[in-house]
């Protein structure tokens, strides 16, 4: 067992894994696992030099059995990995070692990777996110509330002036964020270099009429060059905020359009994340993906809502929003697999989203807290009388929790709540 070793105590230079893994013979799957995320492979080689091996393996210092699948014994394994090993300033080229081959081997009957420990020196090589909460409430001037956003829907189809149209309603009916859905990029029907400047134009229009700062976050997930093309069109438009849907544009693109050094506030969708979280046997974690999300960049991150139509326990949810919002983490040994300290690395704003509406706005700011990006798309276009409608009654339901009010009391004023709490009781 060349890369066991229970006696180890990792460094604070390690990189740490913690891993949920299923296999009939728990300590010789370790060592498999340890080899091939860094310098081994099936069989020893003669090629193998004693400093290579002393000063680059890895160790699993932890290796513990929580219970039988089958045949299978299923047991949580953790891996120090010396820094040395890696290029730590490359992301994918991290990943492709400790999050690689290993899913892939025969003798796995189960891995999902639960969390990673950086230390200092990687987190320090990486630039974070540009704004952190305290920089986007000042862009926006919303100092305590959670801000309000929308999704234009449908989620693609209308024409370019149909939806600078939605967008314009929904900003003057409360809304301080419209964005574009995931699969919405440059449809012949709405081209990208057409929306983005008539819909700033009616942002502008919004803002005058409403005396409050609006945002537009234009996708410009595109292959990497075409999405820089993008980013300027967006540049030259004013627009403060651009979307990336992070998990299909992949590490590097993320990680290199943070360092092309834009001035904009990145929004992180996560669209195909549960082909690769979901699963309790295979996979990574989301956390896992949050936490690696806050070192490349990102300043908004979708999480999660607990009580919307996408999956995501609350224990988990909150987990992942302490890994994006506190500087120190504490590990809980049940989505948090390790103390994690931030070193003062600009936070990311939290974003729940997926099947809101009104009558959940409490709930979610009960589990979430006040920092958080309530986005609603059906839940705002869905009211019976329309997105403004639909936008006045979410910005209600937020100002109900705020000013400590029930949602019934505040629908006593403001009728599109009202109407809403109604449409979907
Ligand atoms: O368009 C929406 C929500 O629209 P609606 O409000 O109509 O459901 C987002 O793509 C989902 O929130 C993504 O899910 P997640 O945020 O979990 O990644
Ligand atoms: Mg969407």
């Amino acid at each position: 067992m060349d890369y066991v070793d229970l006696n180890y105590t990792p460094s604070e230079n390690d990189l740490l894994s913690c891993i949920r893994v299923k296999a009939k013979n728990l300590m010789k799957v370790a060592n498999e696992i340890a080899a091939e995320s860094s310098i081994g492979t099936w069989t020893k080689v003669q090629t193998m030099k004693s400093d290579v091996y002393e000063k680059l393996r890895p160790k699993v210092y932890e290796i513990e059995e929580i219970g039988e699948e089958g045949e299978s014994k299923v047991g949580i394994i953790k891996i120090a990995y010396p820094l040395d090993a890696f290029e730590i300033e490359n992301m994918p080229g991290t990943l492709a070692g400790i999050a690689g081959n290993i899913f892939g081997m025969k003798i796995v009957d189960g891995l999902r990777i639960l969390d990673y420990r950086f230390p200092e020196k990687f987190v320090k090589a990486y630039r974070g996110p540009r704004y952190g909460i305290d920089g986007i409430r000042k862009l926006l001037k919303v100092e305590e509330r959670p801000l309000l956003g929308t999704i234009v829907k449908p989620k693609v189809g209308l024409k370019t002036d149909e939806f600078a149209e939605v967008a314009y309603n929904a900003w003057i009916g409360g809304c301080d964020i419209v964005k574009d859905d995931e699969n919405l990029v440059s449809q012949s029907f709405n081209k990208f270099e057409d929306r983005i400047f008539k819909v700033l134009e009616l942002r502008d229009k919004a803002e005058e009429e409403t005396g409050e700062k609006k945002i537009y976050m234009p996708n410009i997930t595109a292959p990497y060059r075409e999405m820089i093309k993008r980013a300027e069109l967006a540049e030259d438009a004013g627009s403060e905020y651009v979307m990336l849907d992070v998990v299909v544009l992949g590490f590097s693109a993320v990680q290199q359009f943070r360092e092309e050094d834009f001035k904009f506030v990145i929004h992180a969708h996560r669209a195909m994340h549960a082909a690769i979280t979901r699963s309790k046997d295979w996979g990574i974690t989301m956390l896992t993906l949050a936490k690696i999300y806050r070192l490349l960049g990102v300043d908004q991150l979708h999480i999660g809502t607990v009580v919307g139509k996408m999956e995501g326990e609350r224990a988990e949810v909150c987990a992942i929003r302490d890994e994006i919002v506190l500087d120190k983490v504490e590990k809980d040994d049940k989505n948090k697999f390790f103390d994690q300290d931030w070193f003062g690395m600009n936070n990311v704003f939290p974003v729940a989203s997926g099947g809101v509406y009104p009558k959940l706005v409490p709930e979610i700011i009960e589990i979430l807290g006040k920092d958080v990006i309530i986005q609603a798309g059906g839940g705002i276009h869905g009211h019976p009388e329309g997105t403004v409608k639909g936008a006045i009654a979410m910005r209600a339901a937020i100002d109900a929790v705020m000013e400590g009010k029930s949602l019934e009391e505040k629908a006593e004023e403001v009728k599109e709540l009202k109407v809403a709490l109604e449409h979907w009781k």
